[in-house]
């Protein structure tokens, strides 16, 4: 139990990674917030299988693109639980769209969605911790697509770029309140978020052929990961990213 009576709050966290990562925060031992934007069934499916473990779960709806969800968010977890220790911002977007014609609506909606709600969210969850008084871990699920690019992601990747960038931000800002502030970067994990790009075989066999061990990713390998820079194992480590991509980042040849 890695999490024992720790309070976690994960957007997006209806379906995908977000949800593996609340199930696995209270698998060790968290009772857990979940933001979601609208899949009701999801989050209702992530706040029963929480309880099913033993612990509480609350699910609150929001679109983190709008500033007042973030406090929102924080004052109905607090409600619930009475603290934040620890805050995982998941909530993203990738609509897959080429550079030349990018309809600046996409291109302005996955900015809002992914990075300037993560900075909402961050703040809320911070100023929190910061009045509560002893600390807390923050992680932002960024992507192997922080340190790479791609093609049809023009929009995406300086959004995960920039969450990683916030988290060694933050780090340094918050270092004095014992806040801890990471990243996970994920590589491809199966997902809703890639359900229609990996439906083409041979992008598919291409990316799961990159990997050296030899298969995509499943929302449950984010889980561990993230349990451990939100708990006490993770102690000294602030500022940090975390690749969890099978080793695609590093197989040039
Ligand atoms: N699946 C992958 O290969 C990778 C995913 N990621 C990141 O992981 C995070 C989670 O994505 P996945 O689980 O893969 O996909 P997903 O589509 O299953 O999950 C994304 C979640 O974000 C929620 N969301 C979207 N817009 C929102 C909004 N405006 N307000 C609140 N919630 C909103 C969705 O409802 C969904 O629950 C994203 O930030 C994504 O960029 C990073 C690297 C790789
Ligand atoms: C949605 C994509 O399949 C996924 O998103 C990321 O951040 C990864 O780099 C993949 O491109």
């Amino acid at each position: 139990m890695l999490l024992k009576d720790k309070v976690v709050l994960v957007t997006g966290a209806s379906g995908g990674i977000g949800k593996a990562a609340a199930i696995g925060a209270a698998r060790h031992g968290a009772d857990v917030a979940i933001n979601y934007h609208s899949d009701e069934a999801g989050a209702a499916d992530a706040v029963a299988q929480i309880e099913a473990l033993g612990r509480r779960a609350i699910a609150v709806k929001g679109d983190v693109a709008q500033v007042e969800t973030a406090q929102a968010f924080v004052d109905a977890a607090v409600a619930a639980f009475g603290k934040v220790d620890v805050f995982v911002n998941n909530a993203g977007i990738c609509p897959f769209h080429a550079f030349l014609d990018m309809p600046p609506e996409v291109m302005e909606r996955t900015m809002k969605v992914n990075l300037f709600g993560a900075y909402y969210m961050v703040q809320a969850a911070a100023n929190q911790m910061v009045k509560q008084g002893h600390g807390g871990s923050i992680i932002a699920v960024s992507s192997i697509s922080a340190l790479v690019g791609g093609g049809m992601q023009t929009h995406y990747t300086p959004t995960k770029a920039g969450v990683h960038s916030l988290m060694q931000s933050t780090a340094i800002a918050l270092g004095k309140h014992g806040i801890r502030c990471n990243s996970v970067l994920p590589g491809t994990i199966e997902t809703a978020i890639n359900k229609e790009d990996l439906a083409d075989v041979a992008k598919r066999e291409y990316m799961s052929g990159r990997i050296p061990l030899g298969r995509l990713g499943e929302p449950d390998d984010l889980a561990g990961p993230i349990v451990f820079l939100a708990s006490d194992l993770a102690n000294y480590v602030t500022g940090a990213a975390l690749l969890v991509d099978g080793g695609a980042f590093v197989n040039l040849q």
